[in-house]
Order: C-alpha cells, then structure tokens, then sequence
C-alpha cells in the first residue's frame, strides 16, 4: 500500500539523553505542532533529525534511539555535529533565515556551509530513497531543505513529490542577492507543486523563477521542458478542536486540578486587591518575531497612558531557540536587559508590568496563558504564518479577548478581525493596546466569532487535504501530458509508418525547434547538426523536407540558399523549391510599415532590451530580454495602441514566443502548409513546431498528420516530445 512520507529538517519529537536512557520531548515551532496534528491522523512515515547528534549516542543507545523514533512512525537522519553546526546553525539560521525574512544585514553567505547545507540535503535524500516505495508521495518542508525535491527527483523521477515553505519567500530583489540562487530554485522545481503561505509569498517566487531561470508561466503554472511545476498559496491552519476542547476543560477544572502556572496567574494576577489585566505573547527568541520593539512599544504605552500602571501587565513566554548563532545571543541579551529596564522604571511594590519566561512551556500550561488572557499582542517584524495568533483565538471558548496582530506575518492576511497593527509604530501599538484593553465585551465576541468560524473551518486537516488535492491534480495533468509524449515505442511507431509511405512531407519549424532561443535572433545560426540532420532526411526516397519558419527571407537564403530543401518564410509569405527563385505565396504589401514603424520604435525606446526586426512584408517587436513583467504589459499596451491601424490595413498580429509580430491577414504556416499538399498526394505528414504560430499548422492539417509540439505547453498537437535533443532523436529515426 502506498504511503505519505512527510520531511523537514525538525521531528515532532525530540530525544533527549537522561541517565543513559532516551527521553522524547516535543518539538517547539509552528511546522512540528502543525504538522504533528496532520502526521497522527495519517498512516504517514515522518523522516528528519532527532535532536541528536551521531557523536552524542553510543551502539547501546543506538537501539533505543531507533525503537524511540519507530514508536512514533519516525525515521531519523543520522547528522554530525559539523553537519548541525554548518548546515542547521550555518546556512540554514545564518544564512538563509534571515535573507528569506529581510534581515540582510545579518545574512552571512559562506562557501563553507553552503557546502555542509549541499551535503546534508543529500543525506536526506538518501534516507528518503532507502524508505521511497513505487506509488508512494512525498511531502517536503522548508528552507532547511531547498534542494531535497530536486534530488529525490533525480532518482525517483516518477514520485509525486509537494514542497511547502513555512517562512516568507523574499521579493526577487531580495533572493537575487545569495550567490547560489540558481541551485536553490531549480532544488524546489525537483516538486510538482509547491505550497506557500500566502499569495506574496507566490509572486515573490514566480517572479525569481522568472527573472532567474527565464522559465516560461502561466498563471501559477511553471512550465519545465519535460514537466509543469504547479505553485499555489495554501494558509496553515491549526488543530482547532484540540485547543477549543482542552479550553474548554480547563474552564471546568477546580481549583485543585489547575496546573501551577494557572494557580499563580489566579493568585497574583485575578484575585489579588490589586487585579491586572493580561497581555500575552509567545514566540521562540527570534529577532525576526519583534519582542524587542515590543518591549519599547509597551514602555511607550506606559509613559503614555500612566493609568494602566497597576492595571495591565505583559505576560511574555520566549522560547529558546537556535542559541549559537550569534544574533540570537545578542537578541537575548538585549531582551534581558530591557525587561530589566522596564521593570525596575516602573515596578510597585505589589506590580511588576513585565512577566518574562525564558523556556518553553507545556501544552497545559499555553493553554492557560491562552484562556487568561484578555490580550494577545503579536508584533513580529516578518512571520511566514504565526500560528500563536490563531491558538490564541481557538482557545478563546468564551469568545472574549482581543488579538493584535502584527501586519508582517502571514496570519494578518486571513485575520481581518483581529486589530491589525505595524510593529515598527510604537504610537500605534500604544493606542491600540489602550483600545483592546477597553473594548467592549459585545465587540470582542463579534470579531471572535467571525476568527474562530474560519479557524474550525479551515484546520489544519483542512489544508493538508487541500495540499495533497492539489498535488493529485497537478499530478494527473503531467500525466495527460506523459501519454502523448513520444518514447520509444512512440518513436519507433511513427518512424515505422514514415519507413512503410511512398510519399513524404514533413514540415519543420527552425527557432526553437531546430535550434534554441538566442538573444538576438541573428545569433540564433545553424549548426553542424541542423546541416547534417536536413541532408540525411532529404536524401530520403519520396521525401519533401520544408523549413517553415516566421523568419524573414534574406535571413534564410542566407543559411539556407545554398541547400535544395523547400523554404517557406515569414509565416507562410515566401516560397522557395526545386532550386527555383523565390515566390510570394500570398498576395502582400508592406506599405503599411511607415505607420506601424514609428509606433513600434516609440515602444522600443522606453522598453530596455526590446529591438524591432523588419521582415519584407512584417514587423516584429521581440522582448526576450525585456524585463518579463515590463515586456507583458508593454506587449499588451502596444497591442492597444495600434488596434485601430491593424483593423484600417487590414493586419494582423501574431503572438509568438516573446515577440509581437505585425503583418497582413490571412498569411499563416496553416495556410502556406495546405497549399503545399494540393498537387501532390502525401501518405505521410508530419508537422513539428514550438510555439503558438505553429498551432496553424497543427490545426490546418489533415487528420492523419503527426503533429509534434516541443516542450511541454498547450497544443492541439498529437504528440510532445522535451526539448530539441528529442527533435533530433525523433527525425534521426526517420532513416
Ligand atoms: O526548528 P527550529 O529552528 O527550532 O525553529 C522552529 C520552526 O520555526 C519556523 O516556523 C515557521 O513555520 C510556522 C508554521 O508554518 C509558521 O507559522 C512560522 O511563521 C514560521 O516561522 C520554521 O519555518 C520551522 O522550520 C522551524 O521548525
Ligand atoms: O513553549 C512553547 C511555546 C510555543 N509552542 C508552540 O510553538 C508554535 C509556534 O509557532 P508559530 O507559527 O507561532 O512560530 P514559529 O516558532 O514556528 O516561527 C505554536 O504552535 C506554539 O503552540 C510550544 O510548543 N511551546
């Protein structure tokens, strides 16, 4: 039976060595917590690190690690104390973490862990494909590791394999700057669809795949030369029953079952003379969460409404977390000394505004935190999700309780109701606090009502099954596509058919199709193969060879007037056979230029790295090095811009594969391409071609053509083949 095997970098537990026996604790952080709820409730095997290191357990152990992990359906990847230090603490925490999160000051790029981070990634990978079974799918998380999809796929090209990434993807600008970018993008297209927190988080990925890798998309559809990569937003939820039922029985609780924690919030905090309400935060110590803007802002709050003293108090938890890298260290120090700060500025004798934990706490116990508070504030600086936000709320059985909400985590985005605030304006904070502390009871259970219905809807079970839809349909398209895609069965077939006619036609398209894209279209020249391949084909018995290219005429007498093949150019405008001069196919002009030429130029010049080709009897407009974005609008602008003239000379334009072409209607490869069959009766046609002028020749044919499209796009071709190299082995059959 096939299964789901979920990696990252973290398990949901971790081990722990206590007097030479192995103790679990769980995991801390938003991907354990949430995927734990998805992993328990699946017959799903879950690959990563255990906590661990190799040096830290000896052979004895070795037993109890591996019985501890296989308890909880876990497998863990044996990892070194350098490959903690370089890959997890190095390029990971120092490096990409911060990059991914805008602290630019502090990414560090070096060559040394980017290597380690290389390396570890293959060590997952290699664990994965000792446990990888036909039919099974895979679902990897995270930054830790950006290479996996791609390296499993290397092997196991078939497996359906899902990437999600739980922090931000930065804007292009950003991601531009880390050397290894290229690596880092083409290990995430290893993945038939990749899953982000939010739209931005999208674009910003589409954008660098783009600008980058210069793939061609469509819409959220990333197109490979043998494979479409799917990318869609896909907002973490929480186990919202898990929080609102253990709320609920903590609210039924007596005073003897309470925990501790729930004691002393009770005693000091909500039956004492001196009541306070609670403003709760909790997040792991990292500089990217905000706390200390929100220590100042919570000073400024106090200096600025003084009759809060006494009556509101910061409950701040601070989870440890990634202690040796060195920003975390300064980030702690600077926490414990304002905390100290504030606290000795303003603390009474029986109130201190400022609550500080510096550990992790138990379920039970945030729980607690949860249900007592009358206020979440949550202030980070940049938070791909933040799922505190959304336990708050869950926890909430009373619907009491107001959420402030940093605008930069992704939460915000699906938390309208919740009292949205920017981290960096403390006189926002301030006011806003003084307005949650305030707000009726009325509006509270309002705006939590609205949060909490979207919470159980949309749970965490909710969008892992969304993920996994997702996948399914990606991976049913590519199998649409894998079936017209001609092997070697395929090949063999239409070469034998090509063999067993007595007279042949085949027509083939040059840019893209002979030869690749260049990035001026003169550069774009035969070679050897082009030569060598045209001469064996047409040395063929019965056999016609046409080049049917957009190109303009003197280009191809240029490359081509010396040889016996058929020409067609410009779209179908020009003929050339037997050794013949050329011919006009169609009755044209091109006395319209002088009014579309000046237009195109205008384009031109505000358009950096579009150029203008004039053809005897077209223009073109190519913007393969425009800026894609720029070169979209400015292509559907020029579009507008001369509409009427098209209409007045009875035009027409072409769309190809980066080029808006003008000429007169009614000229098309699919025209010129039945002409050719009209005097003679051919029992084998076949048409290959790359980009959208070619689908007139694919549509135009008879029936029983074989139609090839390169590369992997929509068509009303019969068949695919990847890429050039497959053009070659294709026609190579055909002797
Ligand atoms: O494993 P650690 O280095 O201890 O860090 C804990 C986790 O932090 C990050 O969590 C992110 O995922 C959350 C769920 O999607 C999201 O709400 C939050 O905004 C993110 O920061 C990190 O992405 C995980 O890999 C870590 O395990
Ligand atoms: O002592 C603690 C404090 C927090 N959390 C959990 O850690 C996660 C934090 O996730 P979030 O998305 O807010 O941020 P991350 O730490 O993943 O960046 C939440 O599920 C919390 O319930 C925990 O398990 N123990």
């Amino acid at each position: 039976m096939s299964k789901t095997i979920i990696i990252s970098n973290r398990l949901p537990l971790q081990l722990k060595i206590h007097d030479n026996t192995i103790e679990t604790v769980p995991s801390v952080g938003g991907l354990a917590t949430g995927m734990k709820s998805v992993h328990s409730q699946s017959d799903s095997l879950w690959i990563g690190w255990s906590g661990l290191t190799e040096e830290e357990f000896n052979l004895d152990l070795k037993t109890q690690v591996n019985a501890a992990l296989k308890k909880h359906q876990c497998v863990g990847v044996p990892l070194t104390e350098d490959d903690i230090e370089g890959f997890y603490y190095g390029f990971s925490n120092n490096t990409l973490w911060p990059l991914f999160h805008y602290f630019m000051e502090y990414t560090e790029f070096e060559k040394s862990t980017w290597e380690t981070y290389k390396m570890v990634n293959q060590k997952f990978a290699d664990v994965v494909l000792q446990h990888i079974e036909d039919g099974d799918t895979v679902w990897v998380h995270d930054y830790q590791l950006l290479l996996l999809p791609d390296l499993i796929r290397k092997k196991k090209p078939d497996t359906s394999i899902g990437f999600f990434l739980h922090i931000p993807f930065p804007s292009y600008e950003v991601f531009r700057t880390i050397p290894c970018r290229e690596d880092l993008l083409k290990g995430m297209l290893g993945a038939d669809l990749i899953g982000f927190h939010t739209y931005d988080y999208e674009r910003h990925f589409l954008s660098a795949v783009q600008r980058i890798l210069g793939h061609e998309i469509n819409f959220n559809n990333i197109h490979l030369d043998n494979r479409m990569v799917k990318v869609d937003s896909f907002p973490m939820g929480i186990d919202y029953d898990k929080f609102h039922n253990a709320a609920k029985t903590h609210d039924q609780k007596s005073n003897k079952e309470q925990t501790e924690i729930q004691q002393e919030i009770n005693k000091h905090l909500k039956e004492g003379s001196n009541q306070a309400k609670l403003i709760l935060s909790i997040d792991r110590l990292d500089y990217t969460k905000g706390i200390a803007n929100r220590l100042r802002a919570f000073e400024y709050f106090l200096d600025k409404y003084p009759q809060f003293k006494g009556k509101a108090r910061l409950v701040m938890l601070a989870v440890p977390s990634r202690a040796n890298v060195p920003q975390y260290q300064k980030l702690k120090n600077e926490i414990d000394q304002l905390v100290g700060r504030i606290n000795g500025k303003f603390a009474e004798v029986s109130w201190t505004p400022i609550w500080y934990f510096y550990r992790s706490m138990p379920f039970e116990n945030l729980i607690d935190l949860y249900t007592s508070s009358e206020v979440a504030l949550l202030t980070p600086i940049r938070d791909g999700m933040n799922l505190v936000a959304k336990e708050y709320i869950a926890s909430r059985v009373d619907k009491k309780g107001v959420l402030i909400l940093s605008e930069m985590t992704g939460a915000s985005n699906e938390m309208g109701e919740a009292l949205i605030i920017n981290p960096n304006n403390f006189e926002e904070i301030a006011d806003t606090l003084k307005f949650a502390l305030e707000m009726p009871e009325e509006e509270q259970i309002k705006r939590n009502n609205a949060l909490q219905k979207r919470l159980k809807r949309y749970n965490v079970e909710k969008w892992a099954s969304d993920f996994f839809e997702a996948l399914e349909a990606t991976k049913n398209d590519t199998k649409k596509y894998i079936l017209k895609k001609i092997n070697s069965t395929l090949r063999e077939e239409i070469a034998n058919k090509y063999k067993a006619s007595s007279k042949k036609i085949l027509f083939l398209d040059y840019d893209g199709t002979m030869v690749p894209f260049e990035k001026l279209p003169e550069n774009a020249k035969p070679t050897q193969r082009v030569f060598d391949t045209l001469d064996t084909l047409h040395q063929q018995p019965d056999t016609k060879v046409i080049i049917i290219t957009g190109r303009d005429r003197d280009t191809i007498q240029k490359w081509f007037g010396h040889k016996d093949y058929t020409l067609i150019t410009e779209h179908g405008a020009w003929l050339k056979e037997n050794g013949k001069d050329w011919e006009l196919m169609e009755r044209v002009d091109n006395k319209w230029f002088e009014s579309i030429c000046p237009i195109l130029e205008s384009f031109t010049d505000r358009t950096p790295g579009s150029l203008v080709e004039e053809k005897r009897y077209s223009l073109a407009w190519h913007f393969r090095n425009v800026d894609p974005d720029l070169g979209k609008k400015r292509s559907t602008e020029l579009k507008t811009t001369i509409q009427q003239l098209i209409a007045n000379h009875n035009l027409e334009i072409l769309e190809g594969d980066k080029v808006l072409e003008i000429k007169v209607s009614g000229v098309s490869k699919g025209k010129s391409a039945s002409k050719m069959l009209l005097d003679t009766t051919y029992d084998f046609i076949f048409a290959i071609g790359d980009d959208w002028t070619d689908e007139h020749m694919f549509k135009e044919l008879p029936r029983e053509a074989h139609t090839v499209k390169v590369g992997i796009k929509k068509t009303v071709a019969q068949y695919y083949v990847d890429d050039i190299d497959q053009v070659y082995q294709l026609l190579s059959a055909f002797k």
